[in-house]
């Protein structure tokens, strides 16, 4: 691919086309928001200057329900020898697309499973597909050149192409994203009016499960608007656990030491299930997940203590899988949990023990 245009240069096309321009790639930026694309265009993703003909791919990353106008234009002006959409949803906006008559032999649905609670040139980085699923929702008339654009799309974000039917994704995403992040808000919900001295303790826990509670609403009505059965239906299921874990808790309350025992062996069960499915969530990079074991280390709110860490595991030869920080409320401390694989923990941990790091069991 030598060309690109993308129409939408918040968040995710944005990520795209410094991704692509970071390889080389002439990319093309719009927005309805000319600012948004001078934005994009000043963080070196391109130029919002428009391309004299068509180019090899647009890319439309719009939110769902203009996903198919904002298609059609690009279409009837000849923007692009192949068209694809970026949204969250790709039943409903591929069944527009049929509605308003148009030949979509030279158009495919993708879905990049990336993305942030920020929106916005702004919140984009090069790197934000790279390791990702990237799903490719092609029918028997997709134009094999289109397809071919949108894999090389896939590579060089160096994302990892996943081909399913539209309506197939509709229900994955409805699993894996959009309950999810309803349930999300529903606790963030919670604390909309709890007290200060209760929010003041937010820890660890509640910051990963409330991140996404942050996201536009603006766009997830589009998305959960795109998807609403699987969604509901998903989360009739969620109800009925919850009814369970209320029942269960309540026979917690009892005096009766049976009924007490019942219900701890009915919370078991829910939390036992809950580290099945967490089980079958993948690793890094899209693999099956490693059983990495946590060092814990306590670092002082300092510029370039990170970086400190970073190096001494380095010269300690180990390589850090993932990595945690949380801040304690009210102190200039924090506590950094280092992922490594079950051999290299000991060796990590005297090492920096070495190098004067405290170690938390
Ligand atoms: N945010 C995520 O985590 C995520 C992840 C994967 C896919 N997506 C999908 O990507 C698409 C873009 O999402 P985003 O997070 O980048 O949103 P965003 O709000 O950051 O950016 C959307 C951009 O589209 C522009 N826009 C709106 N209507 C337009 C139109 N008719 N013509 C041209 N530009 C228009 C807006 O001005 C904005 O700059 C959506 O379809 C979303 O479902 C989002
Ligand atoms: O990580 C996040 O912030 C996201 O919301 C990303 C996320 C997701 O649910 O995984 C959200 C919506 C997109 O369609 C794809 C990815």
């Amino acid at each position: 691919m030598r060309t690109a245009l993308v129409i939408g240069t918040g968040l995710i096309g944005t990520s795209a086309a410094l991704a692509l321009v970071g390889r080389g790639v002439t990319v093309y930026l719009t927005d309805h928001d000319p600012g948004q694309a001078r934005t994009a265009a000043a963080l070196g993703a391109g130029t919002d200057e428009q391309p004299e003909g068509p180019v090899d791919l647009a890319i439309v990353a719009v939110p769902p329900a203009h996903v198919a106008r904002t298609l059609a234009e690009a279409m009837d002006r000849g923007a692009a020898r192949g068209y694809l959409d970026v949204a969250s949803v790709k039943g409903g906006p591929r069944r527009e697309l049929e509605e308003r008559g148009l030949d979509l032999t030279t158009y495919l649905g993708t879905h990049p499973m990336a993305g942030r609670e920020r929106s916005g040139p702004l919140a984009a980085t090069a790197d934000l597909f790279e390791g990702r699923p990237w799903v490719l929702t092609p029918t028997p008339g997709t134009d094999t050149e289109v397809l071919n654009q949108a894999l090389e799309l896939v590579s060089l974000c160096r994302a990892v192409p996943v081909v399913m039917p539209a309506d197939a994704h509709d229900r994955a995403v409805a699993l894996v994203s959009h309950m999810p992040h309803l349930m999300s808000a529903l606790v963030a919900a919670r604390l909309e009016k709890a007290d200060d001295g209760a929010v003041r303790l937010c820890g660890q826990g509640v910051r990963d499960v409330t991140r996404v509670a942050a996201s536009d609403p603006a766009m997830w009505i589009d998305i959960l608007n795109a998807n609403p059965g699987p969604v509901a239906d998903l989360l009739s299921a969620v109800a009925v656990d919850l009814d369970d874990a209320v029942r269960a808790l309540r026979l917690l309350e009892s005096a009766d030491p049976a009924k007490r025992g019942e219900g701890a062996a009915g919370v078991e069960t829910l939390l036992r299930r809950g580290n099945k499915g967490r089980g079958r969530v993948p690793g890094k990079h899209g693999a099956a997940p490693l059983a990495y074991e946590t060092v814990a280390v306590l670092i002082s709110d300092q510029p370039g203590e990170l970086a400190r860490i970073f190096a001494d595991a380095g010269r300690a030869a180990v390589n850090i899988e993932d990595v945690r920080i949380e801040h304690a409320t009210g102190q200039q401390a924090g506590l950094v949990q280092l992922m490594v694989e079950p051999s290299a923990a000991p060796v990590l941990s005297a090492a920096l023990r070495e190098r004067g790091w405290s170690i938390r069991q």
